[in-house]
């Protein structure tokens, strides 16, 4: 917002804007040429924010609570929505897919994690599933996070159970008889994932994957939330020809 005007620039507004992935973003589509920042919204202030400053493009990043309700507020008004905000389950996608049916111009895409680190470790993490005899999930966050276990780590033990279901490979071995509840971490879809808060941290996740003789770890480390901002730039610049529901970057990224 700095009355540097280009015609062409796709207007975008962010939502959480105060907020710490938020405050990377708009410094990110500030210094970006081809895209201009039109509106910042956070807590307390009015989505109509978003048509008064014809927004083409919202960024959300708020809050799982609060961004269901962002997003029928946003299709609602034919504006493209490129969301970072976690607490997506199978049940809130069919409800976005629902509102996107009544608007088939708009495009949605939701990603769990946007540094491509986080990406590509995932995809390994897929690749590499059937080939281990057992595979546990760490993700490690800053103590501030609201959900646990975080987005990223739900997707990736889910392509990793895919993955293993798909070529056959049975549970991972565990003979634990007795254990103090929540010991073995939570268990998604038969995949171990456990959550680490910790002052220090930003977002960082190891998949641990061992067979005989030999384990493989592989790990991925936000140091920085600017991370993110390539992979959300990436998304706002493509979003606008991508109608519909787009789960995760892959697709822009030829994955
Ligand atoms: N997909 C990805 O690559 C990434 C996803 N995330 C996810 O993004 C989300 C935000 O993370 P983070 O930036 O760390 O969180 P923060 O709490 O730092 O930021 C969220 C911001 O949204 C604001 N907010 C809350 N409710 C509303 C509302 N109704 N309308 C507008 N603004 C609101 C908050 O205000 P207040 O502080 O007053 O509550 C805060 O300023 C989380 O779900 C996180 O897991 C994070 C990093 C990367
Ligand atoms: O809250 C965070 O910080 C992050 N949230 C996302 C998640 O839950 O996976 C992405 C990244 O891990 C940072």
């Amino acid at each position: 917002m700095d009355g540097t005007v280009n015609a062409a620039a796709v207007r975008v507004g962010v939502l959480g804007a105060k907020g710490k992935v938020g405050q990377a973003i708009c410094a990110a589509v500030e210094a970006a040429a081809d895209l201009e920042l039109v509106a910042e919204v956070d807590r307390g202030d009015s989505l109509e924010d978003f048509v008064t400053s014809r927004a083409e493009v919202v960024v959300d990043f708020t809050h799982p609570d609060v961004v269901m309700g962002n997003l029928e507020f946003l299709i609602d008004h034919g504006i493209h929505a490129v969301v970072g905000t976690t607490g997506f389950d199978e049940a809130r996608l069919d409800r976005v897919r629902d509102l996107l049916a009544g608007k088939p111009e708009v495009g949605v895409l939701i990603a769990p994690n946007f540094a491509i680190g986080a990406v590509l470790s995932m995809r390994f993490a897929q690749a590499a599933a059937r080939f281990f005899e057992s595979v546990e999930v760490i993700e490690l966050h800053h103590p501030n996070k609201a959900d646990a276990p975080s987005g990223t780590a739900y997707r990736t033990a889910e392509l990793i159970a895919e993955a293993r279901a798909a070529a056959g490979v049975g549970p991972s071995p565990d003979a634990t008889s007795t254990e103090l509840e929540g010991a073995r971490g939570a268990n998604v879809d038969g995949v171990r994932v456990h959550s680490v808060r910790l002052a220090g941290l930003v977002a960082h996740q190891e998949v641990l994957l061992g067979t005989q003789g030999e384990t493989l770890t592989i790990r991925h480390d936000s140091i920085d939330r600017s991370s993110f901002a390539p992979g959300v730039l990436l998304g706002v610049r493509e979003i606008g020809s991508r109608p519909g529901l787009t789960l995760g970057i892959d697709p822009l990224l030829d994955l």
